[in-house]
């Protein structure tokens, strides 16, 4: 069965691909520009069930979506430009972006879908979707260490004060200093100081549960978020992580020291704030720092 000759020569007037099908589906009219982009000839093009255009894993959606199309008349069209992976004579896919309207020919009821090959601004539109994503991730991350920076943790902290709030999460909070760090950059450079910061980041990562958060704050200072974790546990993995450390680091076996200030945070009433968690945490390593460095202190 074709569409009247006269309405498929107009077809060829327009500058997009054109297919129209009948309730069934079938394709019974086609331009040129259509059969050129999926590799046809526009005879080879007819009798095809529009469903062959499309991978596999859509055609029962799609089916399903035009029987709809064609059981309700005059309902808007089922696609606005909508983007679909699309089939090739040769198997190879495309981006296509089809907009399929109902048409009225001589008292049946036909479906036209214009079709624009969309390869080019799909790859763009992923180029910048993927620049936009690195950007945000850059804009997350300590450049020297690769893990978050004080931006992402604060974002992080804030979250787990909500969930302690909605659903009673404890977590503990630490803010961890190296010792003499000026020392080490004054003696060795400050290249090597650079490493002993990725190396001590690195660490940190190795020491906490792949469910933590680990983030540099400052020069040197780190600081971690550890969900759902008693106030002794947490202890526990600082004081292994210090204790790692004072075996010394690098080729240089250069002992390297932390003075650990750790918050646990489990009681929902307090109403904690980033501000308040950070200033315990804060105040705890100081103490650690003031009874002479190289040492765990735990603040609730
Ligand atoms: N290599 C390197 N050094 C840094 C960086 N950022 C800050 N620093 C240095 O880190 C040192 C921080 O020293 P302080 O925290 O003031 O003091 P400290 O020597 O660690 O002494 P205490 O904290 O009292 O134990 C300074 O010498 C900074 O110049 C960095 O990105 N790379």
């Amino acid at each position: 069965m074709e569409v009247k000759q006269t309405f498929i020569e107009f077809l060829e007037v327009i500058p997009d691909g054109a297919i129209v099908i009948n309730s069934q589906g079938l394709i019974v009219g086609v331009n040129q520009a259509a059969a050129a982009m999926f590799r046809y000839s526009s005879s080879s093009m007819l009798e095809l069930h529009l469903n062959e255009l499309l991978p596999e894993g859509m055609r029962e959606k799609h089916d399903q979506h035009l029987e709809k199309f064609f059981k309700y008349p005059g309902r808007r069209s089922m696609g606005n430009g909508l983007i679909f992976p699309a089939i090739r004579r040769d198997g190879s896919t495309f981006y296509a972006d089809i907009m399929l309207n109902q048409l009225d020919i001589e008292e049946q009821l036909y479906g036209i879908a214009i079709v624009r090959d969309y390869t080019l601004q799909k790859k763009s539109e992923d180029k910048i979707r993927l620049e936009l994503e690195f950007e945000k991730r850059q804009a997350l991350t300590d450049h020297l260490t690769g893990i978050m920076n004080r931006r992402a943790f604060t974002a992080q902290l804030q979250d787990e004060i909500n969930q302690l709030e909605a659903h009673g999460t404890p977590f503990a909070v630490s803010f961890i200093d190296l010792d003499d760090f000026k020392e080490i950059n004054d003696e060795h450079g400050h290249h090597f100081g650079d490493l002993v910061l990725q190396k001590i980041a690195d660490l940190i990562r190795l020491h906490s549960r792949h469910t933590d958060y680990v983030a540099r704050i400052g020069g040197d200072e780190f600081a971690t978020i550890h969900p759902m974790i008693s106030a002794e546990d947490a202890r526990l993995m600082m004081h292994r992580l210090r204790c790692q450390l004072v075996s010394g680091i690098g080729h240089a076996e250069l002992p390297v020291t932390l003075s650990i200030g750790l918050c646990q945070c489990d009681k929902p009433s307090e109403h904690y704030t980033i501000e308040g968690i950070m200033a315990r945490a804060d105040k705890a390593m100081y103490q650690a720092k003031s009874e002479g460095k190289n040492a765990v202190v735990l603040t609730s």
